[in-house]
């Protein structure tokens, strides 16, 4: 089933913390996935994560300079987080030496809003201003002080479905621990708009209608991009996000350090990468090393049939006729 057909209303997402348990417990659910999700406000979302976001919607206090990096899961998320903590903390931070990114993971160093890091609830509260934070969170579940806010800044981060779903479909494998899940199944699920903050394509188009109405608000960017034109793009998310490169900062060399210590290559091999736990709850720890894996663009062709490519592709394209999207 896809999200688009399911029945509950939009105003069922800013329901009162009270009536979040009794709302939860009543919305369409289905498994498939390393976990049943459950169809919120016509996106599948895990149980807990949709429960907090259900909090958030009374809950979450947005302030004027709060800065959002957003993006389906397995996007890119975890690239943009370090290049937007660089960016931002330069003044701060050396790039070349003892730098932060160098001993802390992306995820630690800009916290998710709703998925609390080690389950604590109030750390995105207790962070200093400007903050920076991340989200999976479909633009239409935005806490609705947040989607209100005009000032705080939106960058989104999309990436081509093809590359996500196998980036996708590895993840779930790892958390689930040997509980494989196999890749057709999988597939016919994730084209079917079934998968974690599916359907991954109304997501996607969400935030870049916005980005197209609301320049200055939404930064809509491609993985792909990204990829083939760091430099370019590590300018143009400066400039958007108020902190643009000098002239002498330009000749210095300063947007290429970024890249450099931002890449796949540089943070995949970090100790601190390759090793330890992220606690997401107690039940749920993934090691950091899975929010690596091989950062290329096209590598489903290793994974799928050129026939799986042109069914994602053919869906993909029929979803984002008319908006002038292309992925
Ligand atoms: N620095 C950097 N540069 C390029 N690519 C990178 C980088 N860091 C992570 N990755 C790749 O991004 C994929 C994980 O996506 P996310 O970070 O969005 O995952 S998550 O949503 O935070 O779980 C996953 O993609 P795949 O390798 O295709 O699985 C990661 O390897």
């Amino acid at each position: 089933m896809e999200g688009r057909s399911a029945t509950n209303s939009s105003s069922e997402a800013i329901l009162s913390e009270s009536h979040g348990a009794d709302l939860l417990s009543k919305l369409p659910s289905r498994e498939g996935w390393s976990e049943p999700l459950v169809l919120y406000n016509n996106y599948w979302i895990r149980p807990r994560i949709a429960a907090t976001i259900m909090r958030l919607q009374s809950s979450f206090r947005p302030r004027h300079d709060d800065i959002i990096l957003a993006s389906n899961p397995k996007c890119g998320t975890t690239w943009m987080k370090a290049l937007a903590f660089v960016i931002t903390n330069r003044s701060r931070y050396d790039i070349e030496n003892n730098h932060p990114l160098l001993s802390c993971h992306p995820h630690e160093v800009v916290p998710f809003i709703e998925i609390p890091l080690n389950g604590d609830m109030n750390y995105v509260e207790t962070l200093p201003s400007p903050r920076l934070l991340a989200t999976h969170m479909p633009l239409s579940l935005f806490p609705k002080s947040l989607a209100a806010s005009s000032c705080c800044r939106i960058v989104y981060v999309c990436r081509h479905p093809k590359d996500a779903f196998v980036s996708r479909w590895h993840f779930e494998n790892k958390i689930c621990r040997g509980n494989n899940i196999d890749l057709e199944n999988a597939f016919s699920m994730f084209s079917e708009g079934f998968s974690a903050y599916g359907p991954f394509w109304e997501h996607c188009l969400e935030y870049w209608r916005e980005s197209t109405t609301s320049p200055d608000k939404v930064l809509f960017l491609k993985y792909e991009d990204l990829m083939s034109e760091p430099v370019k793009y590590v300018k143009r998310l400066a400039a958007f996000l108020g902190v643009p490169f000098s002239t002498k900062e330009e000749e210095d060399g300063i947007p290429e350090e970024v890249v450099r210590l931002c890449s796949f290559d540089k943070l995949s091999t970090l100790h601190t990468n390759q090793t330890g736990d992220m606690v997401r709850r107690a039940n749920l720890i993934i090691e950091n090393s899975a929010f690596f894996r091989k950062g290329k663009v096209g590598d489903w062709v290793n994974h799928m049939s050129e026939e799986m490519g042109r069914k994602l592709d053919c869906i993909v394209e029929e979803k984002l006729k008319g908006s002038g999207l292309v992925l």
